[in-house]
């Protein structure tokens, strides 16, 4: 990609720290990207050899930015942009959010311009591994020129998808923003089952996170559907059988359904609770 563009990324938690992480490893200039922290604690766990510029002070990473990334807590967002205001009405940079849950239109007008162009994101946590799932929303401040830009910086660390309706990404919350952890949770119970049954820890996370990934392969190469891809393994009378009927009879689809549910009321309830 042209990367001709200074990156300010302002919480250097885990989710900027696993989208810069990504940038730094398809070779983004390190130099280009800036993020920022309160405390030097959170600034040390960024490691040094991304050699990216770091300050704990947002308002000079802003000021160098063409693109300021707000990957804050939503909570921290309104008292961090307002303190940001002055600069970013004067500089104008095309900000993108990660905040879950937050409008576009409330971050345009905590940042005091209703009119700043606001590109609201929904990345995950496997960014750090190239292998990251992304829902972009633009409004309509925004030029088809910062959207392919965004486009392509995404693309650097995984996929991406855009929503032309900004509720969607609520959806997107809970279908990729949070389901890294969903799949975390199965390899948790499956490695506790695994060590049960004999397997050291080391070689049940080694077989049951390459047959996440090979799952997750197959599911996307879209050849067959994901109903089709289970029953290939589903031997009439077999041991697929035996789990997939126990998973079946016992709720499973409904404790998905359910969780993911959860998942978007509390993205949706976050779009109001900082106003
Ligand atoms: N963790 C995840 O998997 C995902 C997180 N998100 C969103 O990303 C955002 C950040 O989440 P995490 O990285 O998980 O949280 P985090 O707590 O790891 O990171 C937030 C960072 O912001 C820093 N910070 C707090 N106040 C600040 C200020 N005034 N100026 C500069 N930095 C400040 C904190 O030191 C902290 O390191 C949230 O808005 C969340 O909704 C979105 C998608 C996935
Ligand atoms: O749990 C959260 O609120 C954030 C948003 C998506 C993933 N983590």
């Amino acid at each position: 990609m042209k990367a001709d563009k200074t990156i300010a990324f302002l919480g250097a938690g885990n989710m900027a720290r696993s989208i810069i992480g990504g940038l730094v490893q398809q070779s983004y200039p390190s130099q280009s990207i800036w993020a920022t922290a309160r405390s030097q604690t959170t600034l040390d766990k960024i490691p040094a050899q991304w050699q990216i510029q770091t300050t704990s002070d947002n308002k000079t990473a802003v000021q160098q930015a063409n693109i300021v990334v707000l990957a804050v807590k939503p909570k921290q967002l309104k008292d961090v942009l307002a303190t940001l205001a002055p600069v970013i009405v004067n500089n104008k940079p095309l900000l993108v959010s990660v905040a879950a849950g937050i409008p576009t239109s409330q971050i345009a007008s905590w940042a005091g311009d209703n009119s700043l162009a606001v590109i609201r994101s929904m990345p995950n946590t496997p960014s750090l591994v190239g292998k990251g799932a992304t829902g972009l929303y633009a409004n309509k401040h925004t030029t088809q020129a910062d959207k392919d830009f965004i486009t392509e910086l995404f693309a650097t660390i995984g996929n991406s998808t855009w929503v032309e309706d900004e509720e969607l990404l609520h959806a997107v919350t809970a279908v990729s923003g949070s389901a890294p952890a969903y799949f975390f949770l199965l390899l948790e119970s499956m490695v506790a089952t695994a060590k049960k049954m004999g397997l050291t820890e080391q070689d049940a996370i080694k077989l049951a996170s390459q047959t996440a990934i090979g799952a997750g392969l197959m599911a996307q190469q879209g050849e067959y559907t994901v109903t089709e891809l289970k029953q290939q393994i589903m031997s009439p009378g077999g041991t697929t059988e035996q789990a997939i009927q126990f998973f079946e009879q016992n709720g499973f689809k409904s404790l998905v359904n359910d969780a993911m549910e959860a998942c978007y009321q509390r993205s949706v309830e976050m779009a109001t609770e900082y106003k």
